[in-house]
């Protein structure tokens, strides 16, 4: 499991090693070039295997007027002792004043913009860190970095490190200290691989991480797996209301992801359609007692006054995953949805909570954590990465990621009848959205390519063997 942290946090881990930095010079009163020192030699480690060989290679160095700066141009000291030849351009033609003494003790040497043209090996990224603002960076220097390879220092310079929108240098490796940003995880496509080094910080004792990113492992470690006590009952039974006249597959996508996942037993309730169930013999279509529901998947235009009345006695009676046509505000508002997930795309979030989408896109965690906070209910966050936000809880959680492939009509459905089989097993709705999500993602990226959404949940019980086999 990754966790990120804002930079709030990282700053104030930092001042309880070092002091409140002064307000007029920015230096902490235990600032002794410690925590600088102990990050440079780290990225200078990472810049060296990259390098390998690294004597006799060329590095330029771009260099910020703070302290991402001062991390540059320590580790460029280091570098020379490797014999690698090192060239800092100072953006502001200033540079931190200790690492820029180290690196001309050296050898090392200052150059301007031209002097990027030169050729290189390598390009270490020391503009700009947490204390950037969002912002493309300088044609000139775009232009001289080319198609160099960067290594950016705690984040590619131009990215804001408290969001989940691109902006930016581009990095082929990102060297980061204390611990992750949520750009880290939010904005791989910039970042790169990301290099974690220990600086010393103590995170835990500044709250809750902002985001945690699930990885294979992790899944497997949570997944509720039956004992030799369980029935189909204590397994859990899932109704599903999904599929309409005008969506008569919706069901079908449904009841496969439910399926797949291992629901006891499966009660289809909605408009049935007996020639659908001939190839799932194991649904039922009679009524009684369910552990979970889902329902909204393919509705389309539903009565106001029939989608409310089941959803009040759904969401009454039992955790609930709401899809699709049932993520309205005036169906959802009034509901006590405080055990239940809803499972929006960027479209639909947006018209839960009234905002265009692309401000949903932009800044998707936060959209997400907002709409968990207004309806009282778990979000999933569907969409290329995805987001689960609990209310009332900082972290948001994210579901392993996974490739493009399931970005077609369909996925939605499958994914909340995954869901909602998991809910029935008696997990809370956070880990249901984190567990079906990764589960999908998961698959997919053990079998690339355009396989239709029911093919894929066909193939969710490998997926899970291969994950189990290794707990
Ligand atoms: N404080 C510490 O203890 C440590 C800090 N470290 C490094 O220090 C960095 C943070 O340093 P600073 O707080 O000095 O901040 P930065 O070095 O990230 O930024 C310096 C200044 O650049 C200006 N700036 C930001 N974005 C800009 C933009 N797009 N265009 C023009 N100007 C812009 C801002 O005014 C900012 O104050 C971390 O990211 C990390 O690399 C590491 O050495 C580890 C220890
Ligand atoms: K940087």
């Amino acid at each position: 499991m990754k966790t990120a942290w804002t930079v709030d946090q990282i700053r104030r881990a930092e001042a309880t090693i070092m002091g409140e930095p002064d307000p007029q010079t920015g230096v902490a009163p235990g600032d002794d070039g410690t925590l600088m020192r102990r990050a440079a030699a780290g990225l200078a480690a990472a810049v060296l295997r990259e390098l390998r060989p690294a004597s006799g290679r060329t590095v330029h160095l771009l260099v910020g007027p703070g302290n991402n700066g001062g991390d540059a141009l320590w580790a460029g000291a280091f570098l020379r002792r490797c014999n690698v030849r090192v060239r800092a351009h100072l953006l502001t033609g200033r540079g931190h004043e200790a690492g820029l003494a180290a690196l001309l003790r050296a050898g090392g040497t200052v150059t301007d913009v031209e002097g990027l043209h030169q050729p290189c090996d390598l390009v270490i990224d020391g503009l700009f860190g947490i204390g950037g603002r969002a912002g493309e960076p300088d044609r000139a220097i775009a232009e001289a970095i080319g198609d160099t390879p960067v290594v950016a220092v705690d984040v590619p310079s131009g990215l804001a490190s408290d969001s989940c929108a691109p902006s930016g240098l581009r990095a082929d490796l990102t060297v980061t200290f204390g611990g992750h940003k949520i750009a880290h995880l939010t904005q791989p496509d910039r970042c790169g691989p990301t290099e974690l080094v220990e600086i010393g910080l103590d995170l835990d004792a500044t709250g809750p991480p902002a985001l945690r990113q699930w990885e294979a492992a992790d899944v497997a470690a949570a997944w509720p797996v039956p004992t030799r006590h369980d029935h189909k009952y204590t397994r859990g039974v899932v109704g599903i209301d999904a599929g309409s006249a005008a969506y008569p597959g919706a069901a079908r996508l449904a009841l496969a992801g439910a399926l797949n996942t291992g629901a006891g037993m499966i009660r289809h309730l909605g408009d049935a359609d007996v020639s659908l169930l001939a190839e799932f013999p194991s649904v039922v279509l009679a009524e009684g007692r369910c552990q979970a529901f889902l329902a909204g998947s393919g509705w389309g235009d539903r009565d106001t006054r029939a989608a409310r009345a089941r959803l009040t006695e759904w969401t009454d009676t039992a955790p609930c995953v709401l899809d699709a046509d049932a993520l309205r505000p005036d169906l959802l508002d009034g509901l006590d949805l405080s055990d239940s997930l809803l499972t929006p795309h960027a479209g639909e979030l947006a018209r839960m909570l009234g905002v265009e989408r692309s401000e949903v896109e932009a800044e998707p965690m936060d959209a997400a954590r907002r709409a968990a906070d207004r309806f009282g209910a778990t979000i999933l966050l569907k969409g290329g990465l995805q987001y689960v936000a609990t209310p009332g809880e900082t972290t948001v959680q994210m579901p392993v990621p996974g490739p493009a492939w399931t970005a077609r009509a369909g996925s939605g459905d499958t994914l909340a009848g995954a869901c909602a089989a998991l809910l029935a097993t008696g997990v809370d709705a956070t880990l249901a959205a984190v567990l079906g999500a990764s589960l999908q993602a998961l698959t997919a990226a053990d079998h690339p390519g355009p396989r239709p959404p029911e093919r894929l949940a066909e193939r969710f019980p490998d997926t899970l063997a291969a994950l189990l086999a290794e707990r």
